[in-house]
């Protein structure tokens, strides 16, 4: 099933939480929903469930109009939060929920639900109470449960954020995996951009009710179209910079005294731009470094991180820069060294400030 969201409008009392959104998620995508607490993924995703309602727009699944139906007629597999798990049920009952439901035969019922439990890797845990299981096995049972009713459309609400980092990644692939192997069209909701990296087709970054930015994992990461998307994942330098002469795809971005070029990301002619540098897109050494941009700089911090350290810079004019060094000699340079910073003018990216 594909998703089309379009003008979609949500509103509480009488505030416009969501205000002509539209969005088109493809057949078996992971798409995730990324943004801060209060941007609204929590509403769209319920929307896209049936439990909050639409004020305006549409929504379609594969072409079919569910704006109006209640949840239970949407095909959906939901997972929540709280694992949302019926307490005095067993794990076989709550699994057996929406096939009970649904008017399933026992034989059918119990052959699903234990093959459901397999596949989440819960075979035996059928008489257990969920008091009696681990945070990470609750979830499984929720993802089972979600799963078992082979639903159209798996929708997941921040379904790692009660785990422990160690069980998040665990559970992580586990639903990577059974959505790869189901080819199930997934919104997943989340405020960890880890996650959305590491799992989606897709990500929206939503910001104040809007999605800001939609694309593939690489290119929100590589290709931040805003300064809010650029800081939200991943740490960026951010430079407000003046423009000089674009040539080929390049521009000259000015600031304080010095200039580099950049990759030109700016959707038209402008005056000033934002300059996005990743941190571990820099490079320092002693001195000039070939086929780069070099400035001068000094080192003002130094912050030794293990597998690489990080360090902040001077470059004059007031402005500092983060650059992150990895491999051999990556701590070597101290607070108070004069240094040439590297950067390579296809890393470094203006966009719109
Ligand atoms: N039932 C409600 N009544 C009124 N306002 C609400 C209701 N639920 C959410 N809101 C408001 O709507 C906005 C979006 O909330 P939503 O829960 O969708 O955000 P979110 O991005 O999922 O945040 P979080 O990550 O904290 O869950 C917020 O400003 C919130 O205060």
């Amino acid at each position: 099933m594909s998703i089309d969201i379009s003008n979609l409008t949500v509103t509480y009392g009488q505030v416009d939480v969501i205000s002509g959104l539209s969005l088109t998620i493809p057949e078996g995508c992971f798409f995730t929903l990324l943004g801060p607490s209060g941007c609204g993924k929590t509403t769209l995703l319920r929307t896209i469930a049936g439990f909050v309602p639409a004020a305006g727009g549409m929504i379609s699944f594969s072409g079919r109009d569910v704006t109006r139906l209640p949840p239970h007629k949407r095909a959906i597999g939901m997972v929540f939060q709280d694992y949302a798990l019926f307490p005095d049920k067993t794990v076989a009952q709550n699994v057996a929920f929406g096939l009970r439901a649904r008017g399933e035969k026992r034989p059918e019922i119990d052959r699903k639900v234990a093959e459901a439990l397999e596949r989440v890797g819960l075979d035996g845990f059928g008489g257990r109470h969920p008091a009696a299981l681990s945070g990470g096995q609750r979830q499984r049972v929720a993802l089972a449960r979600a799963l078992v009713i082979k639903p159209q459309v798996l929708l997941m609400d921040e379904p790692l954020s009660n785990l422990d980092a160690k069980l998040r990644i665990q559970i992580r692939e586990t639903i990577t995996e059974l959505q790869r192997e189901a080819n199930i069209t997934t919104v997943f909701v989340t405020h960890d951009q880890e996650e959305a990296l590491s799992m989606s087709d897709l990500i929206g970054v939503m910001k104040d009710g809007a999605v800001e930015q939609l694309g593939t994992p690489q290119e929100i990461y590589a290709k931040p179209v805003t300064g809010y998307v650029a800081d939200f994942v991943g740490a960026a330098n951010r430079m407000k910079v003046r423009l000089g002469a674009a040539e080929s795809g390049m521009v000259r971005a000015e600031f304080g005294s010095a200039s580099i070029l950049a990759r030109n990301a700016l959707p038209g002619q402008a005056a000033e731009g934002l300059l996005v540098l990743r941190p571990e897109d820099l490079k320092i050494s002693a001195g000039q470094q070939d086929g780069l941009q070099s400035l001068p700089a000094q080192v003002r911090k130094r912050q030794y991180l293990g597998s690489k350290t990080s360090y902040c810079l001077d470059l004059g004019d007031e402005l500092q820069v983060v650059a992150e060094l990895h491999g051999p000699g990556h701590d070597g340079f101290a607070p108070g060294d004069q240094v040439s910073l590297g950067i390579d003018p296809d890393l470094a990216r203006v966009i719109a400030a």
